[in-house]
């Protein structure tokens, strides 16, 4: 650094549609240096990658990058060496715009990432993560298309440049799925989806578990791209002979940049040929000048000169010194949710078997609701104590002795118990209340009613003679019931049908023996309801609210699990720096999954309406677009 003075070259206002914003290093050591103007000769060196003290933490965990700056010029080879966990990915995370620094500044082509001017994250970086980061459900072949297709890259530059990577980094058969393949191949694959596009900024996190031969030939064709296409490169590697042919070096040790220089310069200082010994020797060093404060602070007085100077020297560039560059231009959100959508379709079609069975499973949970909870439920059994029969069976339990004429008020606990529906109400007669309890309690009846003696004379008196009733009288025309309440839904709908059937009953007697069939109801009227009928069973209760939780939820689940497999398997992030924002993967999962959850609409009130016969009472078409939205809502939830 010492014989560069730092430049930064400010647009010229007038042309910043044609310009990069690219900031220059002069570099005064040249041969083919300029005069500047203040008596040093310099050349002008496009900076790629600018860091200026960077920062990071996560969350309440030590600092992974301590204050750290570095300087990367366009078309060379950066090497960021360091131990593991020293913070390299998270610098490159940075740099590719996935991760923010606390503080510090990072710009790349002159601009901050993931601003317009940078073009970062976007199509102008190559990114290979530490992991694989690919579908395995893909083929080599799919995997191209969907990044190609990210990139806007027309049909026949992905051709050229795939037939060439094939070739290039002796991949299996193209249309080979992912999946089976080695980790070598995978990790050939993943260099490869870097390289698809030609971009300008390449960056290997990094190139492990790929054999020695074909790492040689990587490097050739970095130098290459180097050379011919003025390509960025930015390495991490553990092999550090490897990154002799790099332009410069970069060595990390705990968050911090101890040493950056190129590798002649570090061979021709420590007067020694092995840049493996020359890491070793500095990182020793450092581990002994950590425990030193003078070097330390001589160390932070350093930094802070290079950081002045790096001040005094910027100045504004002018437009008569200026290179043209081409306007970058970005590709649009249209594009990349194209290629979202179309990706999320090659997930969702490459397990049909899957794919049908989300399609099904609201309509499916909707039947099984209404088929196992959403019907009365019957047979109930009930039991009989009746001492009106001295304990034995109704003879007139047959439907047919119902149809009695005139007034006969003999054995009416039997008419009674004739009128109780015999489809859902199941009768068992006992000979005593203990034995009727024992059998509540063994669960073998829900209930039983006891007829007192006499109940049918009480009863009559009762209705005819009101007013000059006595006690004993009232009390001789009760049934009593005694009743297992532990399932409320059983107990409310034997109790509902005892009170229909009495009222049946009563009402029959009193109009046989002359009196006011109306005294034998309630006061409370239920007139005609406004929504529903009074008979209205539980399924018709039950069966929109199931519907909307079971569309809200089912959807939900599914892009949860596809987000966070995307996340966990590094696709996700892949994505990202390809320039995918996540509104955008939203807007994809909306439509690819929003189909979906029209087929499970249209599944779920078919068997609505035409299965269970469940009337709409209000408007039909809001009642789906409700049950869309909340499919769409739970896609959405599902995200987040
Ligand atoms: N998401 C995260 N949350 C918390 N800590 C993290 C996270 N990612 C990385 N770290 C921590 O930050 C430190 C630096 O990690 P980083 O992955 O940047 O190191 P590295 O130099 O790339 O290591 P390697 O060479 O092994 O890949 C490590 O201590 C790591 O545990």
């Amino acid at each position: 650094m010492d014989n560069k003075i730092v430049t930064l070259w400010e647009n010229d206002t007038n042309n910043s549609a044609t310009q990069d914003n690219l900031d220059y290093e002069m570099d005064t050591n040249s041969d083919s240096a300029q005069n500047n103007g203040n008596g040093k000769s310099a050349v002008r060196i496009p900076v790629a990658v600018r860091v200026q003290h960077a920062s990071k933490t996560y969350g309440a965990g030590p600092e992974v990058l301590k204050n750290l700056s570095m300087t990367i010029e366009k078309g060379t080879i950066y090497s960021l060496l360091g131990s593991s966990g020293c913070g390299k990915t998270t610098l490159l995370s940075c740099i590719v715009g996935i991760r923010k620094l606390d503080s510090g500044e990072i710009s790349v082509f002159g601009g901050e990432p993931g601003s317009r001017e940078s073009g970062i994250p976007g199509k102008r970086v190559g990114f290979m993560p530490q992991e694989n980061s690919l579908y395995n459900d893909f083929s080599i072949n799919e995997s191209m298309q969907y990044f190609a297709a990210l990139y806007d890259m027309s049909g026949h530059d992905l051709r050229e440049s795939r037939d060439f990577l094939v070739k290039f980094l002796d991949l299996p058969d193209p249309e080979r799925s992912i999946g089976t393949l080695s980790g070598g191949q995978k990790r050939r694959v993943s260099l490869a989806l870097s390289l698809i596009h030609s971009p300008e900024l390449l960056i290997l996190d990094p190139t492990v578990g790929i054999d020695p031969l074909l790492r040689e030939n990587i490097w050739n064709h970095l130098l290459s791209l180097v050379a011919k296409k003025n390509t960025t490169v930015i390495i991490t590697t553990h092999y550090t002979e490897e990154a002799r042919p790099s332009n410069k070096i970069g060595l990390m040790r705990g968050g911090r940049l101890i040493t950056e220089s190129s590798p002649q310069e570090l061979l021709a200082q420590h007067e020694t040929n092995s840049l493996e010994n020359i890491v070793l020797k500095l990182c020793k060093n450092d581990s002994m000048d950590i425990d030193n404060p003078h070097v330390q602070n001589r160390r932070i007085s350093a930094i802070a000169t290079i950081t002045s100077i790096g001040k005094i020297t910027y100045r504004k560039f002018s437009s008569a010194g200026s290179i043209q560059y081409k306007p970058y231009e970005s590709t649009t959100s249209f594009q990349r949710i194209k290629a979202l959508v179309g990706k999320n379709y090659v997930v969702m079609t490459r397990n049909l078997i899957l794919l049908l069975f989300m399609m099904i499973v609201p309509a499916t949970q909707v039947l099984v609701i209404c088929l196992a909870i959403g019907n009365d439920p019957k047979p109930m059994w009930m039991g009989v104590v009746n001492h009106e029969l001295n304990y034995t069976s109704c003879p007139i339990l047959d439907p047919a002795s119902k149809q009695g004429e005139g007034c006969d008020v003999e054995n009416l606990s039997c008419k009674f118990l004739a009128e109780i529906p015999t489809d859902t109400i199941y009768l068992r007669d006992y000979a005593t209340d203990e034995l009727a309890r024992d059998a509540v309690k063994a669960g073998k009846v829900w209930g039983f009613f006891t007829f007192p003696k006499n109940w049918s004379d009480n009863l009559y008196e009762r209705a005819s003679a009101a007013g000059t009733i006595e006690n004993e009288t009232l009390r001789g025309s009760y049934v009593k019931m005694e009743m297992d309440y532990s399932n409320k839904q059983i107990s409310y709908a034997i109790k509902s049908e005892i009170y229909d059937a009495f009222e049946i009953f009563l009402k029959d007697v009193l109009v046989k023996c002359g009196f006011y069939e109306g005294l034998a109801e309630s006061p409370i009227q239920y007139v005609d309801p406004v929504y529903g009928t009074d008979d209205t069973d539980f399924k018709e209760f039950i069966s929109p609210g199931v519907l909307v939780a079971i569309m809200l939820f089912f959807p939900l689940c599914s892009t949860a699990v596809s987000y966070i497999w995307d996340k966990k398997q590094g696709t996700l992030e892949r994505s990202m720096v390809a320039g995918v924002q996540s509104w955008e993967i939203m807007a994809s999962l909306l439509l690819t999954e929003g189909v979906v959850v029209v087929i499970q609409c249209i599944f779920s009130f078919s068997i609505i309406l035409y299965l269970f016969n469940i009337e709409i009472l209000g408007s039909t078409s809001l009642a789906v677009g409700i049950t869309l939205l909340m499919g769409l809502g739970g896609v959405s939830m599902g995200q987040c």
